[in-house]
């Protein structure tokens, strides 16, 4: 099967490093740093940057990585640092069977190295990994849904998704019950979950929901992150009477294709904000392998060849083939009124 070497390293090393993340929610010793754009980072998003690139590297050393985070605050802070190695070290060594397959790190000078080798500048030629180590950092501090998101890019389309969801429900009919999920996806192979306690995928899909009064659409927590408002007048314009489900981070695409809901709904809040390559690129192919759509509001694919951000787009909307053209052109009726 094509790409079954690459899905691999990526699941073990998505594992691996939901195993950090989930350390770091437990201990309930998180750290904060505030970025220069004024968002959040935490010990578990530099820790995950390190584990997946190093597996990344291990595996495929010529591959380039477009990653999120990069390790200025640890070189100039040497307890936060040690804080890191450390976590860095336990997830390594509380695996098992991992190790053989996706490697170690082996210093703290290595996690460093391998947390900056996530500065590839992007493009549409060859291979590339996109890495969102903790996507919906907001959610991961408030103990809400967060996704480490990994994808394998080949001349600018993604041919391999990765999202591990420590806090998402194994079963959306038991909310109550286990959490933790991996979702995986290859191009032209599928969609699937499993439990990330367990080995065995299930197939996913997208519901089967042929009208839009009967859907259900999911939007960001954050107001800042995308348009509440004119969501709520499209979803309205769809005749949508179900509360919308906020929640953080590329959950919303993992929710949507396997039918927990039905549309995502990111429409812009600012003229200027791009959207980055690696908030959307797994979530992108596994909603096309469960049977939807993602575009952007004017209904182009996302281009993600043109950079480390998705600059020749605007807002994101995703929702099964079914349902997609319908939200498209309620976006249009709804956004040409403002
Ligand atoms: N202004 C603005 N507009 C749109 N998107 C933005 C904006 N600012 C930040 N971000 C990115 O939003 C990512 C989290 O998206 P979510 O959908 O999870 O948002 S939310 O956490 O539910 O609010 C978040 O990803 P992480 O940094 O990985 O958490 C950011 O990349
Ligand atoms: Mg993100
Ligand atoms: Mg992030
Ligand atoms: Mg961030």
């Amino acid at each position: 099967m094509a790409y079954a070497a690459e899905r691999k390293v990526a699941e073990l090393a998505v594992q691996r490093a939901c195993r950090l993340a989930v350390a770091v929610a437990d201990s309930n010793k998180n750290s904060t740093i505030t970025k220069d754009d004024s968002s959040p980072v935490t010990v578990a998003d530099f820790g995950c940057q390190a584990t997946i690139i190093a597996a990344i590297k291990n595996c495929f050393s010529e591959d380039p990585v477009v990653g999120e985070e990069d390790s200025d605050a640890l070189r100039s802070k040497d307890s936060l640092r040690e804080r890191v190695w450390s976590l860095v070290q336990d997830a390594v060594n509380s695996g098992s069977g991992e190790t053989e397959t996706i490697g170690e790190l082996t210093t703290s000078e290595a996690m460093l190295d391998a947390i900056d080798a996530g500065n590839y500048e992007g493009g549409n030629k060859g291979r590339m990994w996109a890495l969102d180590p903790i996507d919906g950092t907001k959610g991961f501090i408030r103990h809400g849904q967060y996704a480490v998101c990994l994808a394998l890019l080949v001349d600018s389309e993604v041919v391999v998704g990765v999202i591990g969801c420590p806090n998402l429900p194994v079963d959306p009919s038991n909310p109550e019950g286990e959490t933790g999920v991996i979702f995986s996806a290859v191009k032209g192979q599928g969609a699937f979950q499993r439990a990330l306690s367990s080995d065995v995928a299930t197939p996913i899909s997208f519901s089967d929901v042929q009208s839009t009064e009967d859907a259900v659409f999911c939007e960001s927590v954050e107001s800042g992150h995308s348009a509440h408002g004119t969501q709520s007048k499209i979803a309205e314009l769809l005749n949508i009477s179900k509360p919308s489900v906020r929640m953080d981070s590329q959950a919303k695409y993992c929710s949507i294709a396997r039918g927990d809901g039905d549309i995502y709904l990111r429409l812009p809040v600012s003229d200027t904000y791009q959207e980055k390559i690696w908030d959307h690129a797994s979530g992108n192919l596994l909603v096309s392998e469960a049977g939807g759509k993602v575009t952007d509001m004017f209904g182009n694919d996302l281009n993600f060849g043109v950079g480390r951000t998705l600059k020749n787009n605007k807002g994101v909307i995703a929702a099964s083939n079914l349902l997609h053209q319908k939200v498209i052109d309620a976006v249009k009726q709804i956004t040409s009124q403002n």
